[in-house]
């Protein structure tokens, strides 16, 4: 099978898009094709595979898939290079539009000429704050916040964030002491979290910044996460540690992400949305 691709990223945070309302896949092959064309040895190399579909609820709709075939329901830097890509191939005309994702429907809004959309705003709407819709195990109606939290007997303590899809942000003193490789894929599978979970370590640089690095359910460790970035600067502002309706920074391993909790309780995030290679991948299943 010849497969046309796109390969974009968010802030080094890469995906193979393909465009459904131009070609199509059997669902029986995405899980096997997002890790295929994720493998950079025996495929592209990316994070993960993303589907750009025609919608019945949306201008357009999302789907990713994780580097291990898993599929996510959301993902914010995909989100960010989705629109950019409907608006710079002409699957939309306006600028701003709603994009249907398994977590909810989005609006984006893409900043810059048709040739080149360098930045996109995205109206990541409320977050989830129920533990059960986490989810999360435990007494169903509660909110995850700094909430104690044992593993491999480090005594940690965790609020946990639904932007669409499932966030634990574990609040550190330094940035270099962030626990990434030896806890991130525990914390991930970690039976609490019946679903898995994106694990977030953040540093409080002020009352403007964070630093963010990020262990993703189903990807391992990426350069950076659109949803996680969003879910740092509620579990934040929830921790009392920043003010609602600032725009904050999150630092990134790859660059800055731009986001605003507002007191309507809507959550906005703006960032760059990169192309790096089109093509075409020979697939034999
Ligand atoms: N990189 C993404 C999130 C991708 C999905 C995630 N790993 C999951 O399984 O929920 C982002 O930018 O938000």
């Amino acid at each position: 099978m010849n497969i046309p691709f796109t390969k974009m990223h968010g802030l080094g945070n890469s995906y193979i898009f393909v465009d459904l309302f131009k070609f199509s896949l059997a669902e029986d092959t995405l899980s096997d094709l997002a890790q295929t064309v994720s493998d950079q040895n025996f495929g592209i190399g990316s994070d993960g595979l993303i589907l750009i579909h025609p919608s019945e609820v949306a201008e357009v709709g999302m789907r990713i898939f994780n580097k291990d075939g898993s599929e996510g329901k959301n993902c914010g830097n995909g989100l960010r290079c989705v629109a950019k890509y409907a608006y710079e191939e002409e699957l939309i005309n306006q600028k701003k539009f709603a994009i249907e994702t398994k977590g909810g429907n989005v609006t984006a809004e893409v900043h810059g000429d048709r040739a080149c959309i360098d930045q996109v705003t995205v109206d990541m709407g409320e977050p989830i704050l129920e533990r059960s819709r986490i989810p999360m195990q435990g007494d169903h109606a509660s909110k995850v916040v700094a909430e104690p939290f044992e593993i491999e007997g480090e005594k940690m303590s965790v609020t946990a964030v639904s932007m669409g899809n499932p966030h634990a942000v574990f609040f550190v003193d330094q940035m270099d002491n962030a626990p990434l490789y030896e806890l991130g894929p525990i914390i991930s599978n970690d039976k609490r979290f019946p679903e898995g979970v994106n694990v977030e370590f953040i540093e409080k640089v002020n009352d403007e910044e964070l630093h963010f690095r990020v262990w993703e359910r189903g990807s391992g460790v990426t350069q950076a996460c659109g949803t996680g970035a969003c879910a740092a600067v509620v579990a934040a502002t929830l921790n009392q540690a920043l003010n609602q309706d600032k725009e904050i920074t999150v630092h990134l391993a790859g660059g800055d992400l731009y986001i605003t909790w507002a007191s309507d309780g809507r959550v906005w995030m703006r960032g760059k949305a990169e192309t790096t290679i089109a093509g075409t991948f020979y697939w034999e299943r």
